[in-house]
């Protein structure tokens, strides 16, 4: 049978500042269906190849592919091309609702345009009130729906964090990219949000960056480990664990901060 093309694929990308070489010949496979984490110690290029393949960096070498086809990733089209992304800062609007905000994610989807905004056309209303529907089933989903109407500075940062999720999935994205998920949860929060992310599973590929490794360990499939902007081991978690060149970097990390 033949094998399913990966749903995105990184070749040998080398991105630097100045002379700082931060993704060194970086390539990866993400399959279509899985959890993969990133993981790897501060510094390791994480947010780096994260940003290259949202279009934010430019690589010097290398390429992108999604979905079989070469990809030139520019920001503003990310999503029309399939791909979310959710921020470590989550960049919500502070004074819009979390059910606005969660629509604000759909513009891409939104017909209505200038013209028929100014128009008002009971056409355009109606695919906005569906929108708005969909984002409230999108929070109902997320077990934040009693936040819908609450502007989003008066949330707990938990609540908050859902609701940037929730703005990410309301694009119907083929690949969710989630960065440092669980930053900043409690425990409780980072149970459910590995559990959500679970349930994510059946309507999209999750790529994310996390340093948390209980977190990582339970929720992904695979596992690619940067160190120094280099991939230094790919696997499941098990076999990433088991890694000597994997503990050798952490173990690096750990001496670096009791020094
Ligand atoms: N815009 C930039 N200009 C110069 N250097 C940068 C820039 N962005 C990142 N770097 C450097 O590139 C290296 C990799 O940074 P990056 O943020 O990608 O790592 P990371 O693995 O995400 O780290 P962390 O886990 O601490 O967030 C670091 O040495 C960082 O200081």
């Amino acid at each position: 049978m033949a094998q399913q093309a990966p749903l995105l694929r990184a070749d040998e990308l080398n991105v630097s500042f100045g002379g700082l070489r931060v993704l060194q010949a970086v390539s990866l496979e993400v399959d279509e269906g899985e959890v993969l984490g990133v993981i790897g110690p501060n510094g390791a290029g994480k947010t780096t190849l994260f940003n290259t393949i949202c279009g934010f960096v430019r690589p010097d070498s290398g390429a992108l592919s999604f979905d079989g086809r070469r990809l030139l990733p520019r920001p503003h089209r990310l999503t029309r091309l399939g791909i979310a992304r959710t921020l470590q800062g989550l960049g919500l609007f502070p004074n819009l609702s979390a059910l606005d905000n969660v629509v604000a994610g759909a513009t891409h989807r939104s017909r209505t345009g200038p013209v028929g905004a100014l128009l008002a056309s009971p056409w355009a209303e109606r695919h906005e009130l569906r929108l708005r529907d969909q984002a409230m089933d999108m929070l109902e989903q997320l077990g934040i729906a009693d936040a819908a109407h609450r502007p989003c500075a008066s949330l707990p940062y938990g609540i908050r964090k859902r609701a940037a999720l929730a703005r990410a999935l309301i694009s119907e994205p083929r690949l969710l990219l989630l960065d440092e998920p669980a930053v900043g949860l409690s425990a409780t929060e980072i149970t459910e949000l590995a559990d959500i992310v679970r349930g994510l599973r059946q309507r999209t590929t999750v790529m994310l960056v996390e340093h948390h490794m209980e977190f990582v360990m339970n929720l992904c499939d695979r596992l690619v480990v940067l160190d120094f902007g280099e991939v230094i081991a790919t696997g499941t978690p098990a076999q990433v664990r088991e890694d000597p060149a994997v503990q050798r970097a952490y173990l690096g990390e750990a001496v670096a901060a009791d020094a």
